[in-house]
């Protein structure tokens, strides 16, 4: 199969965390591999986007793990005079008013006010009695904890933004990872219960660490030391055939050349020649970030009807931020804040300069408004100019600053940024990986879209670092256990007294 002489014992589809984290550890134990990306940066959804000097980071990633050893790894990558230690606030734009998120009970209530704190607290209370029967659906999940109005002010809109559907038709999967309880009786026994008889409560990070040119820069640097140790790292080759035969599972790979898509930062690269080209890779073992789906449709010879109407019912959530340049007074300290009125689009606003102020230039603040969207939808579909103008009349709909205040604005685009986690998908990903597991074991999803699982950065590059484990070391992990913790939030049992960010980002060492 080989034509052109290319020969890799491990081949890596896609260069994002988990793909680089894969290559990085094989380099190390000196495997031959070669990582194969279609498009023209690294990074995937965690890259560095740069426009004229301005620069993205699209979702936001904040560099915390509880994994000691992906801690460790991104130690060794980045020396340590490349992290920043950033303070972390996240809060609700809601009614004009800022409200904590996740959410604390005074805050909350008294933000809302007495009439509705009661309401509130009255509709907690009824849940703990009555909770809802089915809490198997993201609503009955939520109602349950905080009561329906909390629900109603806090959750119902957003995810109603973020996943395009009612609520009531998501599983409550990605619920206790991902939304942090409240608890108003804990609250409240605390405010009533003198200091010293209080239990220890397990609080927020207060800070996190963060690449100074956002978190492109950390994958940027892992290509680069996979290729100066051996490794090859392939820019603009789209991975469109995986063959395998019967018996033997996967034989090798071909791609086709791209020219970047030109999705995040660059458009395709005109001055290719050869874009639509095809190229043929052999590999003993096959590590793959490309999505769960697409890999599936990739197989040649196709697997039977069954896996590929599996592959077919699993849906992605895509993604687009409208990154707006504002005079500096526009920011807020807020890495994000959430917007929940139906009246307005956006769902999150970043502000770039609350990550680091080497994404943006002196004087002035860069926020990124994200909307989410369908590949092919209206939003998707307007042009970067009805979007810049859209995000500039929602910010001033909202009050966050005047539409003529833009200076300037660039729109970048993601597709697949989330798993779409509806009542089927999970049927779906076991039919497909029982099939694998038996047909080509020497095939291995790794990553967030690879394994089609609503993983953060630090669980899709330790699914990456066990595989390579069990591919170089003989080890037996079971890469579908990571991330299955009923809740990981970015919490420490006691707070962290040694350091605290520099006001103006300047680089300072971090514990590692
Ligand atoms: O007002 C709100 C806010 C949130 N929710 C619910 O919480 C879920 C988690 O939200 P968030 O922490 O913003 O999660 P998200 O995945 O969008 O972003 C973080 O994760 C990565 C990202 O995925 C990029 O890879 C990044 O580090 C963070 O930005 C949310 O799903 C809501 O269900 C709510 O209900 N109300």
């Amino acid at each position: 199969m080989t034509t052109d002489g290319n020969r890799s014992s491990v081949a890596v589809i896609g260069a994002g965390p988990a793909g680089l984290t894969a290559a990085y550890e094989l380099v190390r134990r000196q495997v031959p591999v070669t990582v194969l990306e279609g498009d023209s940066m690294v990074g995937g959804i965690s890259r560095t986007a740069e426009r004229e000097g301005w620069r993205f980071d699209i979702g936001g990633h904040r560099f915390f793990t509880k994994v000691p050893e992906v801690e460790a790894l991104w130690h060794e990558i980045l020396p340590d005079e490349d992290f920043l230690l950033r303070p972390r606030m996240s809060r609700i734009f809601y009614d004009g008013k800022l409200y904590d998120y996740p959410l604390k009970a005074g805050n909350a209530l008294g933000n809302l006010g007495p009439v509705e704190a009661v309401r509130c607290v009255a509709s907690y209370l009824w849940a703990r009695i009555r909770p809802p029967k089915n809490q198997d659906t993201l609503e009955g999940w939520i109602v349950a904890r905080f009561g329906k109005r909390l629900y109603e002010h806090f959750f119902k809109t957003y995810n109603e933004k973020l996943w395009g559907v009612p609520v009531d038709q998501l599983p409550a999967d990605f619920a206790a990872q991902r939304i942090k309880n409240l608890s108003l009786t804990g609250a409240v026994i605390n405010a009533l219960t003198p200091k010293r008889n209080q239990k220890e409560i397990t609080s927020l990070i207060e800070e996190f660490q963060y690449p100074k040119y956002g978190p492109g820069m950390m994958w940027e640097t892992a290509a680069r030391k996979v290729q100066e140790r051996g490794g090859t790292v392939v820019m603009e080759e789209k991975v469109r055939t995986v063959h395998w035969e019967p018996g033997r599972g996967v034989t090798g790979l071909t791609t086709e050349v791209t020219g970047g898509y030109g999705s995040g930062a660059g458009a395709p690269d005109a001055s290719r020649t050869d874009i639509g080209a095809e190229k043929h890779y052999e590999a003993d073992q096959v590590i793959s970030s490309m999505p769960f789906s697409s890999l599936v449709h990739a197989l040649d010879p196709k697997p039977p009807a069954e896996v590929l109407a599996a592959a077919d019912g699993l849906k992605y959530r895509d993604f687009l931020t409208v990154a707006l340049v504002l005079p500096v007074e526009a920011g807020f300290p807020d890495n994000w804040i959430y917007i929940h009125s139906p009246d307005v689009q956006v769902g999150r606003i970043q502000n770039f300069g609350s990550w680091s102020p080497y994404l943006v230039k002196d004087g002035r603040t860069c926020l990124g408004l994200e909307f989410f969207v369908n590949v092919g939808d209206d939003t998707w579909n307007r042009s970067d100019e009805e979007l810049i103008a859209q995000g500039a009349r929602e910010l001033e709909q909202l009050g966050l600053a005047e539409a003529a205040d833009v200076e300037r604005g660039f729109v970048v685009r993601m597709p697949k940024a989330y798993p779409f986690y509806d009542a089927g998908y999970k049927d779906n990903v076991e039919v497909i990986r029982r099939w694998m597991e038996t047909n080509t074991p020497n095939l291995h999803p790794v990553g967030r879209n690879g394994m089609f699982r609503y993983n953060n950065q630090d669980h899709s590059m330790m699914t990456a670092m066990l595989t390579v484990q069990n591919i170089a070391d003989g080890t037996k992990h079971d890469i579908w256990d990571v991330n299955v913790e009923e809740d990981y939030h970015e919490e420490v049992s006691s707070k962290r007294s040694d350091a605290t960010a520099d006001d103006h980002g300047s680089p300072r060492p971090t514990a590692a």
